[in-house]
């Protein structure tokens, strides 16, 4: 069996059951052998008879492992409705050829075959089989001309022939329609199908732009505080958060003596270490201009501090090549706990307020708020 995507199987599954659905056709084809037999209609020997439905189930025997088997993909059309449609249409015109009066009713079968050919064939295709049809059933009248005039009423006949011809014409009007109106549905889908990506596109590159920080890719004052609100909501008891404000010491004069340039690399570096050094449930995020937030989950006074050492250490290790060699930058900290229900903004004035005291300290040091020890 060959490999096939998600895609191709889905079409396997809708040809198998397209072919599921034309059993139906080779069921009644079959009973009206039976009928015709045992109602005396049936001018064959009883071997005939068994002869058509057997020819009849070998034939879906093979186009039915030709679908289960895949072998059906290698041709061009793997729903085979093409060969199915002539199969069905030459098993029935052996049939007609053994009734007698019977046959003008069984003349519908063809129009029934064709109609499997409506989502598949184009207009051509579709007339062509539809000649062949007419063709099958003159082939009919004329073996029973040559070899059973007996038997035949050609008026009868001619006239059948007419509306074979009559129904079998409309008929591939109709399908042709049918046919363009799917695929006029099918291009309309795949438009939509195309909006709707560039739409979710759109969408998600908005989402980014609204949620994030653009020079440092990190998340945003608004949406740190989104997210900080709802973790705080749904801690449970004796659960605490680390929270961290985090300034960047001097930055003025970064920008003031290498230029603003130089101050965007000093931030997108510091952007790129707390990524690196922060697990996924944690949260950084750009509060303003050269000031960090920092959100720790499930977090102690000890963690935190921890934590934020390993930056301060990763940040003093950084070499910038904007600025002379051996420049170093470094930030302060003011850190304090979220326990459930805090006030989230109070919490965040605890830790401006430890971040002033570090300054004070003489900066490149962290602080921890009294509330929190
Ligand atoms: N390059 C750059 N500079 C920025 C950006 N946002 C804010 N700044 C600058 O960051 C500087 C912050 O300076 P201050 O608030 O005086 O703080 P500081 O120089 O870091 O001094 P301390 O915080 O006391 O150590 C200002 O000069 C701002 O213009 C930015 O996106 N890029």
């Amino acid at each position: 069996m060959p490999v096939m995507d998600n895609n191709e199987q889905n079409f396997q599954r809708l040809r198998l059951q397209r072919f599921y659905m034309a059993q139906i056709n080779y069921l009644i084809s079959h009973s009206i052998v039976a009928v015709a037999w045992f109602a005396d209609q049936f001018h064959g020997s009883g071997q005939m008879a068994l002869l058509i439905i057997l020819a009849g189930s070998c034939t879906q025997a093979l186009f039915w492992w030709s679908m289960r088997s895949g072998y059906n993909l290698r041709f061009a059309d793997p729903s085979m409705t093409s060969a199915q449609i002539v199969v069905a249409l030459l098993l029935a015109s052996w049939l007609l050829l053994y009734l007698g009066d019977f046959r003008g009713t069984v003349l519908l079968l063809y129009p029934v075959i064709l109609l499997f050919g409506v989502f598949q064939l184009n207009r051509r295709q579709f007339i062509t089989h539809a000649i062949l049809a007419l063709l099958c059933f003159s082939a009919v009248v004329l073996h029973d001309l040559f070899r059973r005039p007996e038997n035949i009423n050609p008026t009868l006949s001619i006239l059948q022939l007419f509306v074979l011809c009559c129904v079998l014409g409309w008929l591939s009007i109709f399908g042709s329609y049918i046919r363009e109106l799917r695929e006029r549905l099918q291009r309309r889908h795949s438009t939509l199908q195309a909006h709707q990506e560039t739409l979710k596109g759109m969408m998600s590159q908005l989402q980014t732009l609204a949620t994030s920080d653009s020079l440092t890719g990190l998340s945003n004052r608004r949406h740190f505080m989104d997210v900080a609100s709802r973790r705080l909501a749904l801690l449970g008891p004796g659960e605490k958060l680390g929270l961290a404000l985090i300034d960047l010491d001097h930055f003025k004069r970064i920008n003031d003596l290498y230029g603003h340039a130089a101050g965007d690399t000093v931030l997108q570096t510091f952007a790129r270490i707390a990524r690196k050094r922060l697990r996924d449930e944690d949260l950084i995020a750009r509060f303003g201009g050269e000031e960090f937030i920092l959100l720790l989950g499930n977090a102690s006074i000890d963690s935190l501090t921890q934590c934020i050492e390993r930056l301060r250490q990763a940040f003093a290790e950084c070499h910038f090549d904007s600025m002379p060699e051996g420049t170093r930058c470094s930030f302060s900290a003011g850190l304090t706990l979220l326990n459930p229900g805090d006030p989230l903004e109070a919490r965040i004035n605890e830790a401006d307020q430890a971040l002033y005291q570090a300054k004070d300290n003489g900066r490149n040091c962290l602080q921890i708020h009294p509330q929190a020890v």
